[in-house]
């Protein structure tokens, strides 16, 4: 039908060719490239960052001075051989603490949540157990520490040996994301799974939207239960560390402290983020599971691991300046997000900055055809822009970043890579929600034209 209706149109036909081959170099590119690229690069820029940091005195600088005077082989030879991977003490603080979170998963308390609908109908079930998780463990630590001091000890070993845990959680996860492959293809555990049909792009991206082994949720076990709680495990294993080294140093802690508090309101906000499209969008497989076993542990936490080496005095002023700025900076990102669960629970019942909130009762169908509803909110924070919230997220991590002063440029990797994540994230989301909603999107989109800030952009 097509071709009958070009084929007399040398243009016309020539125009669908370029279409074709444009859509080809489209999926070339971000079926093959992007994760071929990701994947080759993100293993090696971890150990890099930790190299980095313990070895160049967070100099990026003096890294890329040290390795480029060995040619490729021998600078990967540098930067991996050092490292003792699947050593027994990596292989046990690794696997004890992976046995530790999933027994905490099995065992605290929580009420069941119901995540949101996903595109073939199913509602997966979770225990709101991640607070008391987070509460037990990090407890759990700090008595620990007071413990192994009467013997002379201390969990800043974690530290000390970050080289060869980090090359074991590379290698392990890896391995683990080989597994939910083969898991996602021929034993998923539920409709949502299925292949591209390209290897290397479903093995980046996964097979599987909820895999659950021996009833674990790995989304809820790898982003939550591992990336976000071993991220505040590192950022006091690495104030320890200063402390023994340099006594009290007030930009290490200034700095520990912010992350610490954004981490706990991730924990107290944990079953809204399962709705975002981590949970409802993203498959479980490289990008998601491998990002929070290895990349959240080592490029989240890297601003304190850099501290460690290089201790910086802020003093009183700008120490409480930097605090209250970070605190602010959470509290609306919280809210950010509270407004917007709020105002859904209540079903638009509810006031927002003390006014009865402008919303879209949006129409949305299953992929079986069934309609479904569901509020989108155009008025306080979700009013200034479609994406407000990430201003304060990456202010945030600014803030937390800015004690480690302007000497090296290590330390703004994260809030570096936050903004292009965020800003590539904003277009994704708008995707996902024009597909989902179609003219009720068009219409948020008109109610609130901008994506993040507010009058340019
Ligand atoms: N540090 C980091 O690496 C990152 C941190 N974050 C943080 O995580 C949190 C969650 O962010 P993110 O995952 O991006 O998700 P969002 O909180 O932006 O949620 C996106 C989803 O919310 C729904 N939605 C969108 N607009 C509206 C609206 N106006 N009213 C009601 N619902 C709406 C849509 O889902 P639906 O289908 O339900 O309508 C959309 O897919 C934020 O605090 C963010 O800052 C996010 C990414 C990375
Ligand atoms: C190529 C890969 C290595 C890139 C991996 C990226 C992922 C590790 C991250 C992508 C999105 C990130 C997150 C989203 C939302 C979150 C909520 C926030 O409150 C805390 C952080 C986080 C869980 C965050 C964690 C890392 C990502 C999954």
């Amino acid at each position: 039908m097509l071709s009958n209706g070009f084929h007399g149109y040398k243009e016309g036909y020539e125009t669908l060719e370029k279409i074709g081959v444009t859509q080809r170099n489209r999926d070339f590119f971000n079926k093959i490239f992007v994760p071929v690229f990701l994947m080759v690069s993100t293993p090696n820029f971890v150990m890099l960052l930790w190299y980095t940091a313990t070895k160049h005195k967070g100099s990026y600088g003096n890294m890329v001075h040290s390795i480029t005077q060995a040619s490729t082989l021998d600078s990967l030879k540098e930067l991996w051989g050092d490292v003792n991977i699947c050593s027994n003490f990596a292989l046990s603080v690794v696997f004890g603490y992976c046995i530790w979170a999933l027994l905490l998963m099995k065992f605290l308390p929580g009420k069941q949540v119901r995540g949101p609908i996903t595109p073939k109908g199913n509602t997966p079930v979770y225990k709101d157990n991640g607070f008391s998780h987070y509460v037990v463990t990090m407890t759990t630590l700090f008595l620990l520490t007071v413990i192994l001091k009467t013997y002379d000890l201390s969990p800043s070993v974690v530290y000390d040996n970050f080289g060869d845990i980090l090359g074991t959680l590379n290698v392990l996860s890896a391995i683990f994301c080989i597994f939910l492959y083969i898991k996602g293809l021929y034993s998923p555990s539920s409709t949502d799974c299925g292949s591209s049909g390209n290897i290397i792009f479903d093995y980046y991206w996964g097979t599987e939207l909820y895999p659950r082994v021996l009833g674990f949720d790995i989304k809820v076990f790898t982003n939550c239960r591992f990336g976000m709680t071993i991220w505040a495990v590192l950022v006091y294993i690495y104030a320890l560390k200063s402390y023994e080294l340099h006594g009290f140093v007030d930009s290490m802690v200034v700095s520990a402290i912010l992350q610490l508090a954004y981490i706990s309101k991730f924990f107290w906000w944990e079953a809204g983020y399962l709705s975002t499209i981590d949970i409802m969008v993203d498959r479980a497989g490289y990008y998601i599971c491998w990002g929070c076993l290895v990349y959240v542990p080592s490029l989240y936490a890297s601003v304190s691991l850099y501290l460690v080496n290089n201790p910086v005095y802020l003093g009183w002023f700008w120490s409480t300046f930097i605090l209250a700025c970070g605190l602010l900076a959470i509290s609306v990102n919280y809210f950010a997000d509270w407004q917007k669960q709020r105002v859904r629970s209540a079903d638009g019942d509810c006031l927002i900055w003390g006014k009865k909130p402008n919303i879209i009762r949006a129409k949305y169908m299953l992929e079986d055809g069934q309609e479904k509803e569901s509020i989108l909110l155009a008025s306080g924070w979700w009013g200034l822009s479609r994406h407000f919230h990430y201003i304060p997220e990456i202010l945030l991590a600014l803030f937390w970043t800015l004690p480690a002063g302007f000497e090296n440029f290590m330390p703004f990797s994260y809030v570096i890579f936050l903004t292009i994540l965020l800003t590539h994230r904003s277009y994704r989301d708008d995707d996902k929600c024009s597909l989902k909603y179609g003219p009720f999107w068009t219409d948020y989109c008109e109610r609130v034209p901008h994506r993040i800030v507010p009058y340019l952009f």
